[in-house]
C-alpha cells in the first residue's frame, strides 16, 4: 500500500508538459505522489516521461498546466525558490558525464556548495565527509576523465548528496552498470535511504525495480497508466501485459516451479528485498 496520510514529499495535480516547440504531450495530464518513507520506482516503455517527469520535479522545466509540490508546498520558479528547491530535490542524470563539471573528484564535490554559497569551512568539511561516505578518498584528486563509468555514477550521486537533499532523483542508475557495481550501488542507495532521503528512480532494470521498489508507476505515452506494488503490478496488472514491457527474471523462474516450493520461494524473494532498509 502507498502511505496514506503524510504530507508526500512530491506531488503532481494533472501536470501536462511539451517541450518547446513539439505538439507532442511528453506529459499528459499527471496525477501522482511520491511518499516520504517508499522507494518509488518510474517504468515504462522509452519516450513515456519519466525523464521529463524528474525535470519538472526539479524544477528544470515548468508544467504548462497543472502544479507541483515539493514538501507541501506548490513550486516557484523565481531563482531564489529554484536555488532551494534544488538543494532539497537532487537529480542524478542518467549519464554522469552530463553532471560531472570540473576537474578532479575533488573539486567536482566541492562545485555545487561553492554554488550554493557555503563557506570554505564548510565546503572542505563536508568534501572530506563524503569522500569517506562514498568511498571515494583514494580517487579524491584523480582527473574525472580517469574515472571509470561506475565511478563517475558514484560521484554523480555524492554530487548531489553532499548537498543533503530530502529527494533524490535517479535516472537509470543502473545502466552501464556490471552486476558487482550494481550491488554495491543498491548498497549505497540502503545507506542514503536510512540517512532519510526520499528515493525516486526511473529504470528499465525490471528486476531492480521488482527487489527495490516499495511503489511502482508505469508511464505510457505520458500518462500514467497503473501504480501499485511491485507484485501487484507484475502479477495482476494486464495494462503491464499490454504494454510489453517485460517481466522481473524471478516471476519466470517461479513459473517453472510447483506448488508448494512456488510460495516458499516468493516468499523468501520478497522478503529478501523488504530487507532494504
Ligand atoms: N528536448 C526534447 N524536445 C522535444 N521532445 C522531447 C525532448 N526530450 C524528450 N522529448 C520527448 O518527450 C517524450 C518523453 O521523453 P522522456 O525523455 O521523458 O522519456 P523517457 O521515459 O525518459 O525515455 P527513456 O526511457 O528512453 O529514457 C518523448 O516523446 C520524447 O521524444
Amino acid at each position: 500500500m502507498q502511505k496514506q496520510g503524510s504530507i508526500p514529499t512530491l506531488k503532481l495535480n494533472h501536470v501536462t508538459y511539451s517541450y518547446p516547440g513539439s505538439s507532442h504531450l511528453a506529459l499528459d495530464d499527471v496525477s501522482l505522489s511520491i511518499a516520504e518513507d517508499q522507494v518509488s520506482i518510474f517504468i515504462g516503455r522509452n519516450g513515456c516521461g519519466k525523464t521529463t517527469l524528474f525535470c519538472l520535479a526539479n524544477g528544470l522545466f515548468r508544467p504548462q498546466k497543472g502544479v507541483i509540490e515539493a514538501f507541501g508546498k506548490p513550486l516557484g520558479y523565481d531563482h531564489r525558490a529554484l536555488n532551494q528547491l534544488r538543494q532539497k530535490v537532487g537529480f542524478v542524470f542518467q549519464n554522469p558525464e552530463h553532471q560531472l563539471v570540473a576537474t578532479t573528484v575533488e573539486e567536482d564535490l566541492s562545485y555545487g556548495l561553492f554554488n550554493f554559497g557555503y563557506s570554505e569551512g564548510e565546503v572542505r568539511d563536508r568534501v572530506q565527509q563524503t569522500l569517506v561516505d562514498f568511498d571515494l578518498v583514494e580517487l579524491a584528486d584523480t582527473p574525472i576523465h580517469h574515472l571509470s563509468l561506475g565511478q563517475k555514477k558514484r560521484l554523480a550521486i555524492a554530487d548531489v548528496m553532499i548537498l543533503q537533499p530530502q529527494l533524490l532523483l535517479l535516472d537509470e542508475p543502473t545502466a552501464y552498470l556490471d552486476p558487482y557495481q550494481t550491488r554495491n550501488f543498491i548498497d549505497l542507495l540502503q545507506q542514503i535511504r536510512a540517512g532519510g532521503t526520499t528515493i525516486a528512480i526511473a529504470t528499465h532494470n525490471l528486476d531492480f525495480a521488482y527487489t527495490y521498489g516499495d511503489w511502482l508507476l508505469v508511464l505510457d505515452q505520458g500518462k500514467l497508466v497503473t501504480q501499485g506494488t511491485p507484485q501487484t503490478v507484475f502479477n495482476e496488472s494486464q495494462i503491464v501485459k499490454d504494454l510489453q514491457l517485460g517481466r522481473p527474471l524471478i516471476l519466470d523462474v517461479l513459473d517453472l516451479l510447483e506448488e508448494p516450493e512456488k510460495s516458499r520461494i516468493a516468499r523468501q524473494f520478497i522478503q529478501s528485498g523488504e530487507g532494504k532498509t
